[in-house]
This record gives C-alpha cells, structure tokens and sequence, in this order.
C-alpha cells in the first residue's frame, strides 16, 4: 500500500505541530514550531492567525520531508486543536478582521458577569454544559462583532464566517471550500446544544451571532473534505477533527466510561469518559462532548485548568530564571522543597473548581531564603495541586475513586512533577511510551475514516505505558501540603473577589 501514513496536525496554545504515524501508532516524524504570543492588554491574550496557519504549514512540509514522502503516502489527515480560540475572517477574501482572541482571553469577562446576574447561568449550562466564563468562543465572537469596525454590518450581510482554529486549518489547507468543525470544538463555544447536537438558535439570538457565519457541525471522524493547497501535490483527504483535550483521551484510549488522561501542556485538562449520557457536575465541571464515531456520541466530565505549562514559559520568559522550558525541572530539583512557597499560578484567571475570571497568580511564603528554585518548585507544585482539587471534585461527581491517572502533554515530560502529583493524590501516574496523545487521538478519527486501522480494538492494544510513578513521599505530609495549598488559593479568591 502506497498510503502508509497518518499525517495529524496538533494545532496547539503554545506551538503548531506536525507528526506522522504509522499503522502501529508510531512517531516516525514531528516537527514543531512555537509561534508568538500576543498580549495587548493584562488578560488579554492573542494570536495572529496567519501565524497559526504559516507555523501549521511548514512544520506540514517538514514533517513530511524528514521521512521523504508526500502526499501520496499519506492515507489522511488528522486536526486537533487548542479549543474555544476565536477566529473571525471575511469568507470573499479569508482575511481574518481581528486576531484570534486566544482561550485564556478575558476581555469578556464583565459580559459573562452580566449573563449571570440576569439568572442565565443554569439555562446556558442546561443546554451546553458549560459554566459562564470568558473560557468560551461565545463571549468572543460577539466582542468581536461589537468592537471591530463594520464587522457586525458584514456578519449580518452573511459575509463573515466564525472559526474556531480547526475550522480555520480546514478552510486553509481546502481554500476556501470547507467550512467544518466538528462536535467537540463545537460543544467548546457555548452556542451548541449538546442534547440536540446543533447550532442553538436561542443562543445564538442571545449573543447576536449570525448562523451563516456558523461551521457545518460535522462527527469527529469522516471526510470532510480534500486538501488544495500546494504543500501537498495530490489531494489528501482531511478525516479526523477533535479539540486537542477530547483527542488526547481517545489517543489515550479511554474508550470506556470512568477512564480519565490528564494533558500538561499551556494549561492543565482533566477529561473522564462518560459514556453515551452527559453527566452534569454538582462540583462545578464541565460537561462536554468527548467525540461523535460511527453515529454515536460520547460524552466527558471536563476539569479546566488554565495555567499550567504557561507559567513554566512565564519563568522563562517573564522570569527569566531558565532558558528552556525543560530546565524546569533541574533547578526546581536542586532544593529538596519550596521552603513554605505557595505558587498559585492563576496568570490568567482560576478555571475548575473556582472559576474566578478576575483571579491573578500570586506567590506566598517568601522568605529572606527564598531563591529561583523554591520559586520554579512551587509553580510546579501549583500545577499539580490545582489538578488535585480537580480529581477529588471529579470523584464527588463520578461517584468513582480515581486510581490511575494517564497523563501526556508537553509537562508531562517533567518526572518531579510527576512525581509530585502520584505523591499528593496518592495514585499511579501513567505515561505513556507515546506521550504525543493529542495528535496520536486525532489520527486514530482520521485512520478510522478512511479505514486505515479498522475499528477501536484494533487500536486500542497500541496503548503502552512508559513510566509508572507511585506515591513515594509519606502520607503523612499530604495534608499539611493540601491545607497549604487551599490557605494560598483562598487567600487568591480574597484578593481577587470578581471586582476588577
Ligand atoms: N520539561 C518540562 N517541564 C515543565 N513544563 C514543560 C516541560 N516541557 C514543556 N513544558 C511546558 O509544556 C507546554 C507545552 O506543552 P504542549 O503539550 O506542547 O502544549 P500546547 O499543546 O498547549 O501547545 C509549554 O507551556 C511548556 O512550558
Ligand atoms: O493548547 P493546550 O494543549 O494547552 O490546550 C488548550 C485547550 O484546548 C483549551 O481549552
């Protein structure tokens, strides 16, 4: 067979990337790009889409020809995407009219504070599963239509068209001719209805957003169309879309309900299958689709961290204190503690269990002995914490003990956060030999399309374990820890109490 590959490309917060798999699951090439971040404002956090799509290209056309093959040898194309970033572009020209306004963007805050004090939390959270937060595209899209010159004037002319990054990347590589996305990057906007699986017409009306500029809601594994562009001289056809924390869990098979994957990268996503029925969190969670295959839906329990792998990149670059995002984890490691440093690394606003979109980081603890190191071991430790609260408000919902985590992701690479995280919530931490889960997931949909690999079993025996980490620290300690941790986040919630 000439069609060898799956080629999936892992569009995410940080960097684009390009892999290609094999028949047996393997990495046979990557190649990644980190592309810039735009902050205008504090909590505002932008991309350039053209960056998106030129990063996404070339690692296409690197990835492809460190392995010597082309278009011809690749039996389909999966995406997977940072989720809810929003993309507004003309559909005569493609131009975008603003830049992507990034998930972790809180410009809209205020409006989502005025969507719940006129009581429309429960209604919105009843239809899409979601709580009301700045997170969502929804809140995005009509900022856009409302701040953008003659922008609202087009989308009402039918002129405009909404994407987010997956739709962007469809309509980028088939030029203009497709404009798709599917179930899970569309139960991330807040204007899908996640009984119905459809545009919902009351939020749309609701938030003033126009359906023609609305994707065609599409499964997450099935052509949807064939590439155009020149990187690739034959057509491929593009058969997998998922939102990157749904293709982890299924790259992660948890296939069954109550299985539960943990990603590291920009931010921290703690997914559970669900089954085939939303279960709506007491604790809140997210509810959210976990993939559309062969006509069935899937669901997730979702818990949303927002900064996670983001403040490691904030000691390197804000900070200054390491030159690589990796080097984390050496001079973390050089104290054998934080010194009584709490980090609560919420740059960006606090997501699940706390949702406080005002929220900002703060350090605590700080003593006349207090270095780098304490400082970059207790950013670790805050991530882990904050996916310790997470697991416990999972297991009050689930009903369920979660006793093994499977993590993957950029972060997951860091074994003294691994570490660190099998301590606290003294559980098996599970990585696997193929950490690129994300993109691994959104081959599977597309492989699964097209016949690549022919059903789930067939691939699920792919899944293999790397590392295993047990708890090694005494319990004994965990509860001082934890206490800690809560005294600081308090304090966070004090300091930052949903008053700008
Ligand atoms: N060894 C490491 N220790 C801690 N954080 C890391 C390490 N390597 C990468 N990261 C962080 O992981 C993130 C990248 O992970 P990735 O899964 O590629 O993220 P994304 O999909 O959001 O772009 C970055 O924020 C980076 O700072
Ligand atoms: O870019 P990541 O991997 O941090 O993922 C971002 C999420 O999809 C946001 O919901």
């Amino acid at each position: 067979m000439m069609e060898k590959y799956i080629l999936s490309l892992d569009q995410g917060t940080s960097s684009s990337r390009a892999i290609v798999f094999d028949a047996a699951g393997k990495v046979c090439s990557v190649a990644q790009h980190e592309f810039p971040q735009i902050f205008p404002r504090s909590g505002w956090v932008e991309h350039d889409p053209h960056h998106i799509w030129s990063s996404q290209a070339s690692v296409i056309a690197e990835a492809i020809s460190e392995i010597n093959i082309n278009g011809k040898n690749i039996a389909a194309i999966g995406i997977t995407n940072q989720r809810e970033t929003t993309i507004v572009w003309d559909a005569e020209t493609g131009e975008p009219v603003y830049n992507a306004i990034v998930w972790q963007d809180r410009r809209t805050s205020e409006l989502c504070d005025r969507l719940r004090g006129d009581g429309l939390e429960d209604w919105i959270r009843q239809k899409t599963g979601l709580i009301v937060d700045a997170y969502f595209s929804a809140t995005k899209i009509k900022w856009i239509l409302d701040n953008v010159q003659g922008a609202r004037k087009k989308a009402e002319d039918g002129k405009l068209r909404f994407g987010t990054v997956d739709s962007w990347l469809v309509w980028k590589l088939t030029r203009g001719e497709v404009h798709v996305t599917d179930v899970t990057n569309a139960s991330r906007t807040m204007l899908f209805n996640i009984h119905t699986m459809q545009w919902d017409e009351e939020l749309l009306g609701l938030f003033g957003i126009p359906v023609s500029m609305m994707p065609e809601v599409k499964s997450s594994s099935e052509i949807y169309g064939y590439t155009t562009t020149t990187i690739f001289a034959h057509r491929v056809p593009i058969a997998g879309i998922a939102g990157d924390q749904q293709a982890a869990l299924f790259g992660q098979m948890c296939v069954e309900p109550g299985a539960v994957k943990n990603t590291y990268g920009t931010g921290c996503f703690l997914l559970m299958n669900t089954g085939d029925r939303p279960i709506f969190s007491s604790n809140r969670l997210l509810t959210t689709v976990a993939w559309q295959l062969d006509g069935k839906v899937s669901y997730a329990l979702e818990g949303s961290i927002f900064v996670a792998g983001s403040v490691v990149q904030w000691l390197r670059d804000g900070l200054k204190c390491i030159s690589s995002s990796a080097d984390v984890e050496e001079l973390a490691s050089s104290v054998p503690d934080t010194g009584g440093v709490y980090f609560v690394p919420a740059l960006t606003g606090l997501g699940a269990p706390y949702w406080n979109q005002y929220a900002r980081g703060v350090i605590s603890g700080i003593s006349r002995g207090t270095t780098a190191a304490h400082i970059a071991r207790a950013a670790l430790e805050g991530v882990a914490f904050q996916v310790y609260d997470i697991v416990k408000a999972m297991e009050r919902d689930s009903q369920l003990p979660i006793t093994e985590l499977k993590v993957d992701g950029g972060a997951s690479a860091n074994n003294l956060l691994m570490q660190f995280q099998s301590d606290i919530l003294r559980t098996k931490v599970l990585r696997p030999c193929v950490t690129e889960t994300t993109a691994l997931g959104a081959a599977y949909l597309a492989g699964l399309a097209v016949g690549f690999w022919e059903n789930v079993p067939q691939i699920r025996s792919q899944w293999a374990v790397e590392r295993e980490f047990l708890p090694e620290l005494s319990g004994g300690y965990v509860p001082g820890l934890i206490s800690g941790w809560h005294d600081a986040v308090a304090r966070v919630l004090r300091e930052y109490d949903e008053i700008p």
